[in-house]
């Protein structure tokens, strides 16, 4: 047995023992364990982790498994425990978590999980404390089933004073929830029971253990949501009778949306907050487009005038700024129904002013088509129309027909809606897919704000109650409780796109949007309010700031993208590469890059004057959208001609795991290692050459060891990072192997790189290529010849980076992945 207190004053058991939730030595040592379980956690893995954020990772769930993932930020991540993938109570919360936009992390136990390791593995320190207000786990089973539980025990003996809350899913309980009603009173929560609670609605009564005393009889409106232990074990030996811990004995998909949020928002000690507020923007799109028959007639306009003061009278009564319809219209058909609809036309232009007006392009062309000029046109006409008619386009918004160029962008558009019309913001249902609606995102390209648009259930062709497709029911369902509630309970900014003849014939928009309105109205206490879309835009990334940067995906695997790309010639599938050389710099990436290069079947990205021969899209060119990365590929000449690119910045980029994967998810990534030192002196080499001030002034030891100027200190930290920190071989590593198979990275040995045999040129001391029977080696700037590294500086980095390859030894070796020559524990 060791010393409790040195042991626990180690750091590594801080971090080991979720170190938010221990403020002080003192405290810590309160919790007792021995070396011996100590050890034996680490030793076992029975953990996989899989961090979610919303904004980080866009396919669902199930789709991928991302594993331990340190680089999180959010400070309210909720944690689910859980078996598997497949519990429906597990993914229904998923499901709402993915759509409130809250972080969370995926913890997989098999039962009789050893829980300490992953806890060790979530790597939680001083610096990230308060991470969670959650826990979720599958059930109460599967919480009990925990073994090793140290940390666990003593987060929840702590779980009050850090404002963790607690959620234990049951999916055997067949709960109704008729007894809901909604408490004008409370602010905080949607729904709540209105008087008495019913015992065996919340309330679990077969616990009278005295320390629930206080959450039994004490349940009124401000105690507010249930509290339970049915099997009275988690808290028998706590005194605390304040924590927050939620037995749900319920079927989650039986109880209503708006009391998930309150169980989430109260369970989490109100982190977990939408706040009552809804913005909602409602556009009217293909204004005068419509076939003759089904378009608006002065009645119609009249009633959409009526139907916008009903809706700030009964429910937009919180919002400063009054409600309008923001309606998109292509000038070209203006007056172009049969006479009654030119009447409707020009009414709806006489009380033009009621409303806000967007482009949506003159004759409804979808901008992708369009080539430059054509383009140009169509957003002059429809420019000169709305002066014309003096229409209330001052909003600095516009919507594309088939949201074409929005996403995948069309920089053309961009750029020609910020020219012509001052755009600013726009939306879209397809960032960054269609489906599955609850995790459309927003974004921002070339200062213009994409906004995601949410769908009402009524379209162009759904004009009539009667024939709406499998029946008005399914409508009705939508709005009472389904999708379509669910998208304003869960959205606190809610942009819905609706069409012109859904305003004429039943007027199915009228309809909609009433019952919507009025069924929220009377069962939560959601307070609408109305922004013009500029502001609408700016509170989306006031609120949202983490998705400004956008993600881009491959139009190549999205039927929808693929149709409104602009896809020519030139820009095709095939010319996305599937083989990636990361990196590091300074490992021979130029070599392999032009012994691929040699291969008739590979064919690398073209170099140009701007980039030499590294695209470094993936790092610092992102923002200039995959056109512009594909315009540095060829067109392939056959199928079997594979698309490379080497940037060799990659590998240590932060953000370049996670942009590869959403756009090439299945690419092959090779990343070559040689002795980090080594790699670190190349590199202090490389700077040199390229008369760096400070590698000039400096030897390589006076540079790792800090030793200059104080003027000079600052610059001198920036070239040591870039010698020594892509060297850390294991931190890198495991963060690409946090979203790629192992079976999708090739790790090659760089000193094999060099010596393994083909033809050796005596005079440039390297491997050289020969092609066409000439010898054909790297340039100058590729094995140069600099003093040998000198002995003090060799025991520095061998000490630097002896843990750090140490580590990196353990991770190939668990991933049985080829071990290089120089790397010998
Ligand atoms: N065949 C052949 N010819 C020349 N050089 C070779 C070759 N194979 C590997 N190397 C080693 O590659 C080192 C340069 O690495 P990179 O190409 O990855 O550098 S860079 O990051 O792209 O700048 C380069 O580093 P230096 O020796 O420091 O110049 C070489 O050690």
């Amino acid at each position: 047995m060791i010393n409790v207190n040195s042991y626990l004053n180690n750091k590594a058991l801080k971090t080991f023992c979720l170190y938010q939730a221990l403020p002080s030595d003192d405290q810590i040592i309160k919790t007792t364990y021995t070396q011996q379980k100590f050890i034996n956690s680490l030793e076992k893995s029975e953990v996989q982790i899989e961090q979610r954020s919303f904004n980080q990772d866009f396919t669902s769930l199930f789709n991928q498994q991302v594993k331990i993932d340190q680089n999180f930020s959010n400070k309210n991540q909720i944690l689910i425990f859980t078996t598997s993938k497949s519990s429906s109570q597990i993914t229904f919360i998923i499901k709402i978590i993915e759509w409130i936009k809250f972080d969370f992390k995926i913890l997989f136990l098999k039962p009789q999980s050893n829980v300490n390791k992953a806890f060790k593995n979530l790597k939680i320190n001083d610096s990230n404390s308060s991470i969670y207000s959650l826990f979720i786990f599958e059930s109460i089973d599967l919480f009990e089933s925990i073994i090793n539980r140290e940390c666990l025990d003593y987060l929840i003996n702590s779980a009050k004073l850090y404002k963790i809350g607690f959620i234990f899913l049951n999916k055997n309980f067949n709960f109704k929830t008729q007894k809901c009603a909604l408490n004008r009173e409370l602010e905080r929560f949607y729904v709540t029971t209105k008087f008495s609670i019913d015992k065996n609605f919340y309330v679990n009564t077969q616990n009278n253990d005295e320390s629930f005393g206080a959450l039994n009889s004490k349940w009124d409106h401000s105690t507010r949501v249930i509290l339970c232990d049915s099997k009275n074990t988690i808290l028998k030996n706590q005194n605390d009778n304040c924590m927050r811990f939620i037995d749900f004995k319920i079927n989650l998909e039986n109880i209503k949306s708006s009391v998930i949020l309150d169980i989430l928002n109260y369970a989490s000690y109100e982190r977990v907050n939408l706040g009552l507020e809804r913005f909602v923007q409602i556009d009217i799109d293909d204004i005068f487009v419509g076939q003759s028959g089904l378009r608006i007639k002065s009645n119609d306009v009249n009633e959409l005038v009526n139907f916008q003061d009903y809706l700030n009278q009964n429910y937009f009564v919180h919002s400063s700024e009054k409600f309008k319809f923001n309606l998109g219209f292509s000038g070209y058909y203006f007056c172009s129904g049969n006479e009654e609809e030119i009447n409707g036309d020009k009414l709806l232009i006489e009380k033009r002013k009621f409303f806000t007006w967007f482009d949506h392009t003159w004759s409804h062309y979808q901008p992708h088509l369009l080539n430059s000029s054509l383009l140009n046109e169509q957003l002059y006409f429809n420019f000169d129309f709305a002066r014309k008619y003096d229409l209330n386009t001052d909003t600095f918004y516009a919507v594309s027909p088939h949201h074409s160029g929005i996403y995948p962008v069309f920089n053309d558009l961009y750029e020609k809606w910020s020219r012509i019309w001052l755009i600013k913001v726009t939306s879209t249902e397809g960032y960054p897919h269609l489906r599955p609606a609850h995790l459309r995102r927003g974004f921002i390209h070339n200062n213009i704000m994409v906004l995601p648009r949410q769908t009402c259930g009524i379209f162009t062709h759904t004009n009539f109650l009667h024939d709406y497709p499998r029946g008005i029911q399914k409508l009705n369902d939508m709005m009472y409780e389904g999708e379509i509630y669910q998208t304003i309970l869960f959205n606190r900014i809610n942009i819905f796109m609706t069409h012109m003849t859904n305003y004429a014939n039943d007027r199915l928009g009228i309809y909609v949007f009433k019952n919507l309105f009025n069924y929220i109205n009377e069962w939560t206490n959601i307070k609408f309010k109305y922004l013009p879309p500029l502001n609408l835009g700016h509170k989306y990334f006031e609120l949202y700031p983490k998705e400004s940067e956008p993600l881009w995906t491959n139009p190549c695997i999205d039927k929808r993208h693929k149709l409104i790309w602009n896809l020519n010639e030139t820009l095709t599938c095939s010319k996305f590469p599937k083989i990636l050389i990361l990196g590091p710099q300074k490992t021979g990436t130029t070599a392999l890059n032009l012994f691929l290069s040699s291969h008739p079947q590979f064919e690398p990205n073209l170099s140009t004057k701007e980039h030499f021969e590294e695209t470094q899209f993936f790092s610092s060119e992102y923002h200039k959208g995959i056109d512009w990365y594909l315009s540095l590929f060829k067109f392939n000449r056959n199928d079997s001609t594979i698309n490379f690119e080497k940037s060799a910045n990659y590998f240590s980029d932060s953000k370049a795991p996670k942009r590869i994967k959403a756009l090439l998810p299945d690419a092959k990534l090779i990343i070559i290692y040689i002795d980090p030192g080594k790699r670190a002196y190349s590199w202090y080499n490389h700077m040199r050459a390229h008369n760096d001030r400070i590698a000039i002034k400096y030897t390589f030891y006076e540079v790792l060891n800090l030793e200059v100027k104080s003027e000079d200190l600052e610059m001198t930290k920036q070239l040591r990072l870039r010698c020594l920190d892509p060297g850390e071989y294991a931190k890198y590593l495991r963060k690409w192997l946090s979203y790629f198979k192992k079976s999708q990275i090739l790790l090659l040995d760089g000193e094999l790189l060099k010596t393994n045999p083909n033809s050796y040129d005596s005079k440039k001391k390297f491997f050289c290529l020969f092609v066409h029977g000439r010898r054909k080696c790297l340039g100058s700037g590729k094995g140069r010849k600099y003093e040998p590294i000198d002995f003090k500086s060799i025991e520095y980095l061998n000490n630097y980076f002896n843990d750090s390859n140490f580590e990196f030894f353990k991770l190939i070796k668990k991933y049985s992945m080829d071990i290089p020559i120089w790397l010998n524990f």
